[in-house]
C-alpha cells in the first residue's frame, strides 16, 4: 500500500526528513514516533504530495501511484478516496453550520460514490419523479460507515458542535471508510482526546485494520498508544530514522539511546 525508498525532504536546503525505507502493507499499522520537530508530519504529508514548498527526492508509491512524479489530477484521485488523512482535531475542519450527514453526502457525491450507473429517464405520464436509484445506496453507505466506527446513525443529523472530540475523530474515520479508503494516514489522531476516549478511537482503528484490511500509518509522540496498535515502528530524531523494527522489539529492547530516552520519559 505504501512503499518509500530514500525519501529526502528539504526546506530551504535543510533536510527535515530522511527516510531510507518505509513500507506499510494491507492490514498493517506502522507508527512514526519522535519528539516535536523530528520530521514525522513532514514525512506523512509528503506521501500525499502535500509539501508544496519542499524539495523532495526519492521514491514514494502509495496505492500504486508514484507520488513524486504523479500529475496533480492523479494525486487528487487517491487523496480522500483511496488514502485518507486523519488529523489531530477534525472538528475544526468541519463546517459549523452543516449537519454531519449533509457533509458526508457532499463528500461522497464529489467522489462519485453512490451515483447510479445508468440514470433513469424522468417519467413522461405526469407521475412524480422517482428517487434516483443511487440515493438509498448513498444513505446505506453512510449508515454502514458510521456504524463501523461504533457511532449511531443518528449522529448524521447533528451539527459539528453537538458532538464530542472522540465522536468527531470517529466521524472523520467514518468519512474515510465511506469514501472507500484503503490507507489511513493519521497525524496524532488522539492527542487532543482524554485517555478513555483515546482508547475508543484506537479500538476503532484496530478493528478496521483487522476486519477491512485497512493499512494505517500513524504519527504519534505517544509510545504507550503506539504499543497498543503498531506492528512496526520508525523512530525519528532531527529528520533521521534512528531506529526501526517490530514494535514489540523496539519498545521492549530499544537499540538506540534516543529510543531509550523516549521510553524513559513515559509516565
Ligand atoms: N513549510 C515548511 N517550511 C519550512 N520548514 C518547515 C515546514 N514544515 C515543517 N518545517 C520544519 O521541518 C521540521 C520537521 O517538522 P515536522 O512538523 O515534520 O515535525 P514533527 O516531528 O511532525 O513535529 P510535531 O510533532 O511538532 O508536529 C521542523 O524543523 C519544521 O520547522
Amino acid at each position: 500500500m505504501i512503499e518509500v525508498r530514500d525519501l529526502r525532504v528539504r526546506y530551504g536546503g535543510r533536510v527535515v526528513a530522511d527516510v531510507p525505507e518505509l513500507d506499510v502493507r494491507e492490514g498493517e499499522c506502522v507508527a512514526i514516533v519522535g519528539e516535536s520537530g523530528s520530521g514525522k508530519s513532514t514525512t506523512l504529508m509528503s506521501l500525499l504530495g502535500l509539501t508544496p514548498d519542499a524539495e523532495i527526492s526519492g521514491h514514494v508509491r502509495v496505492c500504486g501511484v508514484d507520488v513524486l512524479t504523479a500529475s496533480p489530477r492523479r494525486l487528487r484521485e487517491i487523496r480522500g478516496a483511496r488514502v485518507a488523512l486523519v488529523m489531530q482535531s477534525p472538528q475544526a475542519a468541519l463546517s459549523p453550520a452543516t449537519r454531519l450527514g449533509v457533509l458526508m453526502r457532499r463528500a461522497l457525491k464529489l467522489h462519485g460514490i453512490g451515483r447510479p450507473a445508468h440514470p433513469r429517464p424522468g417519467p413522461k405520464d405526469g407521475t412524480p419523479p422517482q428517487p434516483a436509484p443511487g440515493k438509498g445506496r448513498l444513505e446505506e453507505i453512510m449508515g454502514e460507515a458510521v456504524e463501523a466506527v461504533m457511532l449511531d446513525r443518528e449522529i448524521l443529523r447533528r451539527y459539528p458542535h453537538e458532538i464530542s472530540g472522540g465522536q468527531a475523530q470517529r466521524f472523520a474515520i467514518a468519512l474515510a471508510i465511506a469514501l472507500g479508503a484503503e490507507v489511513i494516514l493519521a497525524d496524532e489522531p488522539t492527542s487532543a482526546l482524554d485517555v478513555t476516549v483515546q482508547a475508543e478511537v484506537v479500538g476503532v482503528l484496530r478493528r478496521l485494520r483487522e476486519e477491512r484490511g485497512l493499512a494505517l500509518l500513524l504519527v504519534s509522540h505517544d509510545l504507550a498508544l503506539v504499543s497498543t496498535i503498531a506492528d512496526r515502528v520508525l523512530v525519528m530524531k532531527d529528520g533521521a530514522v534512528v531506529e526501526s523494527g517490530p514494535a514489540a522489539r523496539v519498545l521492549a529492547e530499544p537499540s538506540h539511546p534516543y529510543t531509550r530516552e523516549l521510553l524513559e520519559a513515559l509516565p
